[in-house]
């Protein structure tokens, strides 16, 4: 349906089978939150479980914390959560390290395996390739950047070994055909490592289905596991176990607590893990994840695309170019709006509590997050940016004057 008015958005919220869920969350009166793509808010029960891992557990029980509250299995228990979500199997999922760490171990692990290029987009989230430099550097491997809006085909015949790939692209939300990309790969002998920070806990992701073997992705936007909640590594068993990363810690070790002289990897992807894991932060993300138990998401990747496509109906008034895809059309969480002045935009909304985000040089970019936004609240959000837009209220010393880093 498409949405004329703010009767129109209501009546979509009343009809809404995921508006419940809005009660996990105890945001803030007066804001309309569109940057849950970078940060998700946190549930209360998360909150709560912060409050009873760190008094009750580690406050009262101490060590004995690692078997009785389950700490030493958390890295599985959540990954296991994070498999329901992304279509793979439970026993397949880790969580551990953030997403740059993650995906230097799983490239050093794909690169040993598949000698020669290393290579990523050329409009990828930073990290990505920068890590991908990294490797390149220390194994004096080829490093092939790509142009972003090449196709899989492309991507091999320019002799790709192993190559980064975002499942939804933090700039546009352009979802990518996962299965066409495997295709090729497998045509080629080569791999992808999906990036899926910006796909996890937003889109209906198989990818068991769509023939995807390695991935990493974050806990910290859409499965609202709290500021630098600890990541996930993806390998699907057959193939993990032929892996062997580089960060070979101890918590990776097939029976680390037998404190043996020489590293052995753990089952499949248990293989991953490196270190001790951030207990308290990792107990956030487990409780976060309750939250999504139960939901379709093919219904969350479909709210998301209509709540952007509001956005997009409203913002088309305003002649402003989006590098998104159009209404109508797949898309991930956000909508990216082109605006030269964009951050001072950016900063006047956040000044009326809507929040959204800015990338530079001129990208205004709103998160549209299913699990606690409604139509209404995108309606409202749609106004105020029309209002600041028009009367240009943006261009204000407080706003132009570049001051923040996010
Ligand atoms: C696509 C993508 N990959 C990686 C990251 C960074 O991950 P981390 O900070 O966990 O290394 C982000 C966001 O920060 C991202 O959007
Ligand atoms: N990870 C972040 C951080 O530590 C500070 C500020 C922002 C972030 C982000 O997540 C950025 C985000 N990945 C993006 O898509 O722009």
């Amino acid at each position: 349906m498409t949405v004329h008015s703010r009767k129109d958005a209501e009546a979509l919220d009343a009809a809404d089978p995921l508006a419940p869920l809005r009660e996990h969350f105890d945001l803030p009166e007066g804001v309309i939150y569109l940057d849950g793509n970078s940060l998700g808010p946190p549930p209360r029960s998360a909150l709560k479980r912060l409050h009873e891992t760190a008094h009750n557990h580690w406050g009262k029980d101490l060590i004995k914390s690692w078997n009785t509250a389950g700490w030493i299995d958390l890295p599985k228990t959540c990954g296991a959560k994070i498999a329901t979500l992304v279509g793979a199997d439970p026993n397949d999922v880790i969580v551990c390290d953030s997403v740059s760490v993650n995906i230097f171990k799983l490239a050093s692990a794909l690169l040993k395996l598949h000698p020669g290029a290393l290579a990523y987009e050329q409009d990828e989230f930073p990290t990505d390739g920068y890590i991908l430099q990294g490797l390149a550097n220390l194994t004096n491997s080829p490093l092939i950047k790509l142009n972003h809006q090449g196709g899989p085909v492309e991507a091999f015949a320019g002799g790709a070994s192993v190559l980064i790939k975002s499942a939804v692209h933090y700039k546009t939300a352009a979802i990518a055909d996962i299965a066409a990309w495997e295709a090729e790969a497998g045509k080629a002998g080569a791999v992808i490592i999906w990036d899926l920070s910006h796909a996890a806990g937003v889109i209906n992701l198989d990818l068991e289905a769509a023939g995807a073997r390695f991935a990493v992705g974050c806990g910290y936007k859409y499965l609202n596991g709290g500021p630098g909640a600890p990541a996930f590594v993806y390998a699907q068993r057959k193939a993990a176990e032929k892996l062997n990363q580089p960060l070979s810690g101890w918590m990776g070790h097939a029976h680390a607590f037998d404190f043996a002289g020489d590293y052995a990897p753990g089952e499949g992807v248990k293989r991953f893990a490196c270190g001790t894991p951030p207990i308290l932060s990792m107990s956030v993300l487990d409780a976060a994840l309750d939250v999504f138990a139960d939901i379709d998401m093919s219904a969350v990747e479909a709210k998301a695309k209509a709540l952007g496509d509001i956005f997009l109906l409203r913002a088309q008034k305003l002649s402003l170019e989006s590098v998104s895809p159009g209404i109508g059309e797949s898309r991930g969480g956000h909508v990216s709006l082109k605006f030269k002045d964009g951050y001072a935009v950016v900063q006047a909304l956040i000044a009326r509590g809507v929040i959204g985000d800015f990338r530079t040089p001129d990208l205004m970019r709103f998160g549209f997050a299913p699990l606690y936004l409604g139509y209404s609240d995108v309606w409202d959000a749609a106004d105020a940016f029309e209002q600041v837009m028009t009367s240009e209220s943006w261009n204000a010393p407080e706003f132009i004057t570049r001051k923040a880093v996010i």
